[in-house]
């Protein structure tokens, strides 16, 4: 049994590498904003927008823990919040649990993130030049529980199928 969670801030391609890492390692692909979008019935900005950013955290801890305590295998691609809340750092280190923290810098986090505020209510309304300053200081307090992850994988200038490659020579040599 082996559990990869992807963990990082927005815009450092959880949810795409861990996609493709799930389609490569032919396992199941648990995106976890998508399990809370499902568990909620409506989507994440209308939920943050009409029942606040406490709810949502309250059903990414459910939905969150009950993976975690799953006896299933699969890939997990996390919110940028999840491993911030409640206990779930703990669960990066656990026997069994493969965590992998996609390390972008606050530049190439911007410029992803600056065409994609919409779907993402904590910047949707930042103007554009507060996003930088915001990110850099977000990822600060972030960072202390993303590092927290048992592998880091530096994300700049490379492609997806590069990151993914390096997370599986890494499982690899954890017999996964
Ligand atoms: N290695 C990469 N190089 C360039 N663009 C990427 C890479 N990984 C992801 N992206 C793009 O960055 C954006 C954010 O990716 P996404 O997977 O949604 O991140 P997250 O789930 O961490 O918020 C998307 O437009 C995605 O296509
Ligand atoms: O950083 C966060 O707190 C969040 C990140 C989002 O996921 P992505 O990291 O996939 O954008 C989503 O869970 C929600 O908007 C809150
Ligand atoms: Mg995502």
């Amino acid at each position: 049994m082996f559990k990869v969670v992807l963990t990082g801030y927005m815009g450092s391609g959880k949810s795409t590498i861990g996609a493709l890492l799930a389609q490569q390692l032919g396992c199941a692909l648990v995106e976890l904003d998508f399990e809370i979008e499902a568990a909620a019935g409506i989507s994440i900005p209308t939920l943050f927008a009409e029942k606040g950013e406490l709810a949502f955290r309250k059903l990414e801890h459910h939905s969150f823990e009950q993976w975690m305590q799953s006896p299933d295998s699969f890939v997990m691609s996390t919110g940028g919040g999840t491993p911030c809340y409640y206990n779930h750092h703990e669960w990066l280190q656990r026997e069994h649990v493969y965590s992998v923290y996609l390390k972008g810098s606050v530049a190439t986090l911007a410029q992803r993130l600056q065409s994609q505020k919409a779907q993402r209510p904590l910047i949707q309304n930042l103007p554009e030049a507060e996003l930088e300053e915001y990110i850099a200081k977000h990822l600060f307090d972030r960072n202390y529980y993303y590092l927290q992850s048992r592998f880091i994988v530096p994300i700049d200038g490379k492609t997806p199928e590069e990151i993914v490659m390096e997370i599986r020579q890494w499982l690899a040599q954890k017999g996964v």
